[in-house]
């Protein structure tokens, strides 16, 4: 028996419902054969799929070391657990969930420090009256290092924190944090603020392929599957489809309707009887339908999309182009 192709999914937190949601949408329904406490699984229909039910951090680390050959986890988690993240693994697309900004926040209490060149300043004069270094509480140590280092800012020492960094500054173990934040309301109770240029990264989900996984033809073919449903699901949820008839419709016109409302025709011009199909992006809906009557239409109907299989698969050419570097 060939070695199963792993597909890493997280396990709990903040990430689990949507990473779910989102394989389900793209028609890959994932099942656990031994009960909800298992953290093995399965996708109904892909015999040789296995899939790993791992904390978000944990499906980093896998990442990086090739355990799993997909998985799905935030950005923040990636660089800062990887080094050279972006030779060892390959972001194919961003999910559209989990997102949340790592950034550096001060007390509040400090009016004059708004940049990072004010707390280039601040730690600097800081080090001059205290004979010590300002301290940074935070988990994200390789973040923090780069995004002090871009900006020159070097009189600081970090404090490796394991949870409630917002809370360091008020116990005293800190003086500032660098920490992960989506609606601000953590930082806000705890008195911290946001520097203006203080954002290290804007994280979101990632759908995730590892470059030192054992990539067989067989998990290739596997990985190409599994990609032509996230593509076809994606595809589809970007347009709407607008079904029309009229006589008189033609190129220019379809190339009206494609310059100003971002239309395509899948499958090309008007049939022999007049019947026209188009996607059009949701925002243009009502502009392209009163455009298509104003050019003879009487009935324009608009149906949502499940699935859109085309022929080449961007996701998966990106990830061939990855492997092939
Ligand atoms: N407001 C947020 N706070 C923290 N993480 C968030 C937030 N919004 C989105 N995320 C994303 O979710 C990821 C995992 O966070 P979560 O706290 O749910 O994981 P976890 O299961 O607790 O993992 P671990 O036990 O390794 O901390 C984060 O690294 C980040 O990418
Ligand atoms: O900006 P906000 O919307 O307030 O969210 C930010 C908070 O959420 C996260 O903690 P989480 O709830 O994941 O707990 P954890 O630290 O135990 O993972 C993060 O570490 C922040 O503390
Ligand atoms: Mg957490």
């Amino acid at each position: 028996m060939t070695a199963p192709f792993v597909l890493a999914v997280p396990s709990k937190g903040r990430l689990q419902e949507n990473a779910e949601a989102f394989f389900t949408r793209a028609g890959l329904s994932l099942a656990k054969p031994r009960g909800a406490r298992d953290y093995r699984g399965t996708i109904a229909g892909l015999d040789n799929v296995e899939i790993a039910y791992l904390s978000a951090s944990e499906i980093a680390s896998q990442l990086a070391r090739g355990m799993v050959h997909l998985g799905v986890t935030g950005e923040d988690l990636l660089r800062e657990s990887i080094p050279d993240a972006d030779k060892r693994v390959l972001l194919i697309d961003s999910l559209g969930f989990g997102s949340a900004n790592v950034v550096v926040a001060v007390p509040q209490a400090w009016i004059d420090v708004r940049t990072m060149a004010d707390l280039d300043d601040v730690t600097t004069g800081f080090r001059a009256q205290h004979n010590r270094r300002m301290r940074v509480a935070t988990k994200y140590i390789n973040l923090t290092r780069n995004f002090f280092a871009a900006h020159g800012v070097v009189d600081y020492r970090i404090v490796e924190s394991a949870g409630a960094t917002e809370g360091a500054p008020a116990v005293g173990t800190a003086e500032m944090i660098v920490d992960i934040t989506t609606t601000g309301a953590t930082l806000a109770a705890n008195g911290l603020k946001v520097l203006d240029d203080g954002v290290i990264l804007r994280s979101q989900a990632n759908l995730v392929a590892s470059r030192e996984a054992d990539w067989s033809t067989e998990a290739r073919e596997t990985a190409r599957v599994i990609l032509d449903h996230i593509a076809a699901r994606a595809r589809a949820s970007k347009y709407r489809e607008v079904r029309t008839r009229f006589a008189g419709c033609n190129e220019a016109l379809l190339n009206e309707a494609h310059n100003r409302f971002g239309v395509v025709a899948p499958f090309g011009g008007p049939t022999s009887s007049g019947m026209l199909t188009l996607h059009c992006p949701p925002v243009h809906l009502y502009a392209l339908g009163s455009f298509l009557r104003e050019h003879g239409a009487d009935t324009v109907s608009i149906a949502s999309l499940d699935y859109v299989l085309d022929r080449e698969n961007p996701l998966f050419a990106k990830l061939e182009a990855f492997l092939r570097q």
